[in-house]
């Protein structure tokens, strides 16, 4: 089988026999973070974030998450510094969650999972022609991690939340045109850095995770109403939205770096 498996990956074209397309490698996501094995970097860049909230597009149910997609044809909403050698785009932002409160995040914190976790996608349009070139590179996307935490509620994500209903089932899309996703970026600036991989099919290790420290807070209602989405497509059997995270994945050589003391 494995010599199968050589040859017909020897059959693929060049760009597909490398290490990133094969998704049982070395750099997998989501990981645990472990507060005490991090490392401090004092040569790493405060993240600069500026969206353009007229970039929003949409909101749909991809049958995984609710994604709220972005214009990505002009560096309108980007990225830079932090980990990051360039810019990187906004595309889309989607979230994870449990069924109940006591999981639903992909990262682990000390092994302490958080009720939902927040996903903003970005890729280098500096270096790759297009997105899915961006996510076949070692260096194409940037993903920012947020920790959502049962607290007070949350008033920008109130805006999404209303908007849920009418996304509930898998391939519905509604027009969402004025967004500003910073407003769910805690202020403070202080995050953990990886070298990962994308956490749902295809799994690429593309990835440079930017977790950020510090939770938002959100409320039972809110979290409620992302549970209240569905996976199936309309006239299916109804199966609800909830625990779409990834099992951790191991550490293997990697050090997660901190931005703080
Ligand atoms: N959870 S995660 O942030 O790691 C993630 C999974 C998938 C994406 S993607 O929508 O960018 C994408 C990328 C390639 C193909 C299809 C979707 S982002
Ligand atoms: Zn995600």
């Amino acid at each position: 089988a494995c010599s199968q498996k050589k040859a017909r990956n020897a059959a693929l074209h060049p760009l597909w026999q490398s290490p990133l397309t094969i998704p049982g490698g070395t750099r997998q996501s989501p990981i645990n973070i472990q507060w005490r094995d991090s490392v401090y970097d004092p040569f790493l860049k405060p993240l600069k974030i500026s969206y353009d909230p007229t970039t929003c597009l949409h909101i749909w149910n991809n049958g995984y998450s609710f994604l709220v997609e972005f214009d990505d044809s002009t560096d309108r909403s980007i990225i830079i510094g932090g980990p990051l050698e360039n810019q990187y785009r906004l595309k889309q932002f989607h979230f994870h969650w449990g069924a109940i409160n006591d999981w639903g995040s992909e990262h682990t914190v000390d092994s302490k999972f958080y009720p939902a976790e927040l996903h903003l996608v970005h890729w280098n349009a500096v270096e790759y022609p297009s997105f899915e070139d961006a996510v076949m590179e070692g260096n194409g996307l940037a993903v920012i991690g947020v920790f959502l935490k049962l607290g007070a509620r949350h008033e920008g994500l109130q805006t999404l939340v209303d908007a849920l209903p009418a996304v509930r089932h898998k391939d519905t899309v509604i027009e969402f045109d004025v967004f500003d996703p910073s407003c769910l970026i805690p202020s403070c600036p202080d995050y953990w850095t990886y070298a990962g991989s994308l956490t749902t099919p295809p799994l690429t290790e593309s990835v440079t995770w930017i977790i950020k420290k510090k939770p938002i807070e959100v409320d039972e209602d809110q979290l409620e109403a992302f549970r209240m989405l569905l996976f199936t497509s309309d006239g299916e059997e109804e199966k609800r939205m909830v625990d779409n995270f990834r099992p951790l994945q191991p550490l293997m050589n990697r050090t997660v770096r901190s931005s703080f003391r």
